[in-house]
């Protein structure tokens, strides 16, 4: 759906901006942006104006963006206006579609999934995610809705707005295709031969005009300069916001959802939570309150801010669970609610799954009922085959450290052998993105939930007990 121009625009009253851009219609808004379709005068070409409304989220897409150019699989910054005083305008390569809407295109039409298909997509998606870890950036939101697609087929992950470096990679790092491999990192460096070429994308040339930020040919020290007069702005901006600012480390999200669940939670005078706002590391810590919940991974639901890469790879099983079965897997309508299907089919976590999940903030503060018989992943994969299951449960498990690398995946024989992956060019591209809103209740609706922070569902039947540690909820 394209929605109609509102009057008070503040991207059109921008000189700096509508001097380049042909602003033509507002395409998409999320949680911290408003995404325009435009027109660049100086070559015709169509681009996707991006209005971020925090700047904490721009920085981050800005500079995971600036150091995955020239990756197939990631979209394409241009360019990017940004001054202290107003939102920061990204402006990407526009990209029509998005893995969602193929899946929803998938189901209108039954007859079910081409295996072929499934796998070109997969490796697309593997790809985008590998050159991302490869360099320690997490993206932290993997979902269909963020893998745009082209006209012609190919996938990219976008939506880096909550995405994190993970280290500060050294600047030596930097290889022919000017992307900043970590050295540091064995897991992800051994064997690092991509499987499939990183070759520079035909649209990422350079924006030419004036305010030009992102250049093919920036050699390293233009490149050091820029990212640190970025880094620069935004330590002024952290001083100026500190009042107001939730870095990541500054909230922690409990297993009983995010902060503004608890707020909102009816059920709130039944039990209490302890948030340790002093005492963490500005710099280091994480947050837990990311990613969309059907993605999110059981560390980030049970509250961590230690956690690492792995999280996408959680979010990628969802992913390809969903390819394979034009269902989502885990689609829980609260932050608890998420976390019962996952044990419901897991079984409960415990140590004897990953050793160390005690250590979990919230692990004691929430208690399920013993599940004695999980479902077992296998019963939501019917009709797939042992290869297919096994790469799912490589991914959606406890423990982070046994989750396999998009790397491994890459790897994986179950894309080398029959059926092949489809080329390309023989992908089936929906015309329209947005169709699903046509679809019955219950059906394709429920999907745009799938982001919604709120807590406001059915808890179904708990306890409340008083522990050691405070107050336990258990569920059953
Ligand atoms: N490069 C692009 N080309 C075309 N459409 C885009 C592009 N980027 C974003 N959009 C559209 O705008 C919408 C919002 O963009 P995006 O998801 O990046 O914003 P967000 O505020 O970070 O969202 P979220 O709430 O999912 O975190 C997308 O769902 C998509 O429809």
């Amino acid at each position: 759906m394209v929605h109609p121009l509102p009057k008070s625009w503040s991207i059109h009253t921008r000189p700096e901006i509508t001097a380049k851009y042909e602003i033509l219609e507002r395409v998409g808004s999320g949680a911290y942006s408003d995404v325009y379709r435009a027109r660049r005068l100086s070559d015709n070409l169509i681009v996707a104006l991006k209005e971020v409304h925090d700047y904490q989220s721009a920085f981050r897409e800005i500079e995971a963006l600036q150091m995955l150019r020239n990756c197939p699989n990631i979209v394409v910054l241009h360019d990017y206006f940004w001054r202290e005083d107003e939102d920061a305008v990204l402006v990407l390569e526009f990209l029509r579609t998005d893995l969602a809407a193929i899946i929803r295109d998938w189901k209108k039409k039954g007859g079910g999934v081409r295996v072929g298909e499934v796998k070109r997509w997969m490796l697309q998606v593997l790809c985008g995610v590998d050159v991302c870890h490869r360099n320690m950036i997490v993206h932290r939101d993997l979902k269909p809705g963020n893998l745009l697609v082209s006209d012609d087929g190919v996938l990219k992950l976008a939506d880096f707005g909550q995405a994190k470096i993970l280290m500060e990679p050294g600047f030596d790092g930097v290889n022919n295709n000017q992307q900043l491999v970590v050295e540091q990192n064995t897991r992800y460096q051994e064997n690092v031969t991509p499987p499939l070429d990183v070759v520079p994308d035909a649209h990422s040339l350079p924006d030419q005009g004036l305010n030009k930020q992102v250049v093919e040919d920036t050699n390293r020290e233009e490149y050091l300069r820029q990212f640190v007069e970025l880094k620069a702005k935004r330590h002024d901006m952290d001083e100026t916001n500190k009042e107001t600012n939730t870095n990541d480390g500054y909230s922690s999200c409990l297993a009983t959802g995010t902060i503004s669940d608890v707020d909102d939670d009816p059920l709130k005078s039944s039990y209490s939570y302890e948030t340790e706002e002093g005492g963490v590391d500005k710099d280091g810590a994480l947050t837990s309150c990311v990613g969309t919940r059907w993605f999110r991974a059981p560390e980030l639901l049970y509250g961590s801010m230690d956690y690492g890469l792995e999280v996408d790879l959680w979010s990628l099983g969802c992913i390809f669970s969903e390819l394979l079965t034009l269902e989502p897997l885990f689609p829980g309508i609260s932050d608890i609610d998420q976390l019962g299907r996952i044990i419901n089919v897991l079984g409960n976590l415990t140590e004897e799954f990953w050793p160390s999940c005690s250590k979990l903030p919230d692990y004691k503060i929430i208690s399920f009922a013993k599940i004695e018989n999980p479902i077992g992943l296998e019963a939501y994969l019917p009709n797939r085959t042992p290869d297919e299951i096994s790469i799912v449960k490589r991914l959606v498990c406890y423990n982070p450290a046994n989750r396999a690398t998009a790397m491994e995946l890459l790897n994986d024989k179950y894309f080398n052998e029959e059926p092949m992956p489809l080329p390309i060019s023989e992908l089936h591209v929906p015309l329209t993105k947005n169709d699903h809103e046509e679809d019955s209740p219950g059906g394709w609706n429920d999907y745009d939930d799938m982001g919604s922070d709120s807590d406001s569902g059915d808890f179904g039947h708990f306890k409340v007990v008083t522990t050691g540690f405070g107050v336990s909820i258990q569920f059953s």
